[in-house]
Parts: C-alpha cells; sequence; structure tokens
C-alpha cells in the first residue's frame, strides 16, 4: 500500500530551480534508496518532504502522506507530523541534539510532546530505548550529555528519537557519513533492523551505492535536480540502463567491502554535476556523458514501469548496450 506519494514536485529557492519534477512513492515498511552525487538534490528532496524548507522556497506538485496533502499544510499541523508520523536523521548528530540537555530526557521530551507521557513514564520509556539502540548501561547513559557519547553512539540516540513514537516513515539523511567504517555498517543494520520491527518505512539517502544497495529494497538516483533512473536494488545493479547510474556503479565500492576499512580512494565521474539554476538544456547529465556523442538535447524520456529510466539512449534500448 502506498505510504507516501511525490507528485511533480518542482522546487525553488530565491527563485532558482533545484528540484525538477520529482516523482516518487514509497509503500508501507519499504525501504527505498535515493542515491546522488553531492548537489543533486537529495536533501532538499527530504527536506521537502519534511516541510523544513529554507525561507524564500517555492514548491509545487502534491507530496502525500497516507490520505494527508502536505504541501502548503500549515506549521502547527506540520509540527504535529513530525516525530509522529514522519521523523528524520540527519547526517552530524551534533546539530540535532540539544548540547546542553542529557541525552535521556532529550528521548523523553519527544514522547513527551507526541505521546502525552509524563515525565517519569517518557524517562523509562527513553531508557528502554537506549537499550535497544544498544546502548549496555542505559540508566547510566541516559544521564550523559551528547559531547560525552561517541559519533555513533551519538547516531544511535538518534534512530532512538526518531523511532519513539512509531512513525510511518524515517527519512535518513546521510546517517553514517561522519561515522568510521566499522561502526558505519553497525548503525545501518541497526537502522535497518529497527524499521522493520515497527513496520516503518525507510527513505535512505546517501552518495554510496554499497551503503543503500546493502539496506534498500529499491534506489532511486537523483542527478541535477531529477530522478535519472529507479529501480528494484537488484535490478539496478544487474541492469543499470542509465550512464549516470553505470558510472555510479563503475565508481562505486563493492557491496563486500562496506566493513572494510583499510578500503581504498574510489574513482570518480569525471567532471561535475552541473551548478543550480545552470542545468543544461535537455538531459541534464549530456556534458558528462559518455554517449555524449548523442547530444541529448531535448527532454529526456522516461521508460519502463518498475525499472524506470529518464534517458535518450538507455543501455537497455540500444544495440551498444555493454
Ligand atoms: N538553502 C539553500 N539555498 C540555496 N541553494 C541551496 C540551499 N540548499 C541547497 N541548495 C542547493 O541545492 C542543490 C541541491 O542541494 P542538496 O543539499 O539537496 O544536495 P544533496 O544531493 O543532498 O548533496 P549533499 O550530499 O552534498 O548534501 C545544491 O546545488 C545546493 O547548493
Amino acid at each position: 500500500m502506498t505510504l507516501l506519494e511525490v507528485r511533480n514536485v518542482h522546487l525553488a529557492i530565491g527563485g532558482v530551480e533545484l528540484i525538477r519534477d520529482l516523482s516518487f512513492s514509497i509503500d508501507t515498511a519499504q525501504r527505498l534508496g535515493l542515491i546522488g552525487e553531492s548537489g543533486s538534490g537529495k536533501s532538499l528532496a527530504a527536506l521537502a518532504i519534511m516541510g523544513l524548507l529554507p525561507y524564500r522556497s517555492t514548491v509545487s506538485g502534491s507530496i502525500r502522506l497516507s490520505d494527508q496533502e502536505l504541501v502548503g499544510l500549515d506549521e502547527r499541523r506540520y509540527s504535529k507530523l513530525r516525530g509522529d508520523r514522519i521523523a528524520m536523521i540527519f547526517q552530524e548528530p551534533m546539530t540535532s541534539l540539544n548540547p546542553l540537555m542529557r541525552i535521556g530526557k532529550q528521548i523523553g521530551e519527544v514522547l513527551r510532546i507526541h505521546e502525552g507521557l509524563s515525565r517519569p513514564a517518557s524517562y523509562a520509556q527513553a531508557t528502554a530505548l537506549l537499550e535497544r539502540v544498544g546502548f549496555d548501561q542505559p540508566a547510566q547513559q541516559a544521564r550523559a550529555f551528547p559531547h560525552q557519547l561517541s559519533g555513533g553512539q551519538r547516531q544511535r540516540v538518534m534512530i532512538a528519537m526518531a523511532i519513539a513514537c512509531n512513525p510511518d516513515i524515517v527519512l535518513a539523511d546521510e546517517p553514517t557519513t561522519a561515522l568510521d567504517v566499522t561502526v558505519q555498517a553497525q548503525v545501518l543494520d541497526l537502522l535497518a533492523e529497527l524499521t522493520s520491527e515497527h513496520g516503518c518505512a525507510l527513505m535512505l539517502i546517501s552518495h554510496d551505492l554499497a551503503v543503500v544497495a546493502n539496506v534498500c529494497d529499491h534506489i532511486q538516483v537523483m542527478y541535477g535536480g531529477a530522478i535519472v533512473e529507479s529501480a528494484t536494488t537488484s535490478e539496478l545493479t544487474h541492469f543499470a540502463e542509465h550512464p549516470y547510474t553505470r558510472a555510479l556503479l563503475a565508481t562505486s565500492r563493492g557491496l563486500d567491502d562496506l566493513d572494510n576499512e583499510s578500503f581504498g580512494q574510489l574513482p570518480t565521474i569525471a567532471g561535475t554535476v552541473p551548478q543550480a539554476g545552470q542545468f543544461p538544456p535537455g538531459c541534464t547529465y549530456r556534458g558528462r556523458c559518455e554517449r555524449e556523442s548523442y547530444q541529448c538535447q531535448t527532454p529526456p524520456v522516461v521508460t519502463g514501469t518498475t525499472h524506470q529510466v529518464r534517458c535518450w539512449h538507455p543501455y537497455g534500448s540500444s544495440s551498444e548496450g555493454a
């Protein structure tokens, strides 16, 4: 059943177009990965869903959570949904945690506000959540301030806060990028385990295809403010059709290398993501595409149903396919 439906969303900040015609949906308890290089618009897509866009943003299109339209929703109703039905985990927990409040109290606050629990009940529940996310001495550790914890522990606290009220969906924006590789894998496993335990959908944002492929059952590739390819994880990793997805796969670490700390520097894709507001006409990837000779000037076509590719010359439909 469709839980979240994003339809034809366009987003501009200060008149600069940053997201173009974004459409996708997430089913109940589904795990969807959103990947793409820095600047492709992944975080803005998540912030649009959360209703946390910066000043001077304009959004058109539709974002529906079950039967609730989110575009244009007033702040009072939005703040009730946040935490309660949609939660978000950011890359750097220190920007989300209050440095002056003990973590047990911070998790408890979420439960007090959204679930109406009393102070003692919310604190007891917060301690139980800390235990669930892997703290071995939760009663003591609930008294710690954020700076007294490691990066991995702080991200576990964020996961505890995100799942505290059993939301329908958690949006996780690069939740492990700031962590070292071995901790990354543990935190991702925990996130996947807890969201499925709660029947909660997950939208995992990352620039790392291996991270997303290990956790998600469906992947969407974003480039220049638009989704260029979308498929099940298995289809995307075995039968990628868009030249950009192929380039991402070629420069990605292997799926087995997630907990390999000594894994070397990855090759990068030549060229850069087009500057916001300076998208070329037609295909945004045109300037970097290895099939550039096609000069895809006109808007690219979208092919397929479950496996969608926004490209004039996807590999699968061409005799030149790899
Ligand atoms: N507040 C803002 N005002 C103006 N432009 C912005 C703002 N926030 C983001 N942008 C621009 O929008 C584009 C997409 O940014 P976004 O943060 O969504 O990318 P991203 O794919 O999440 O990259 P990263 O992985 O680096 O966060 C970028 O060109 C960025 O410079």
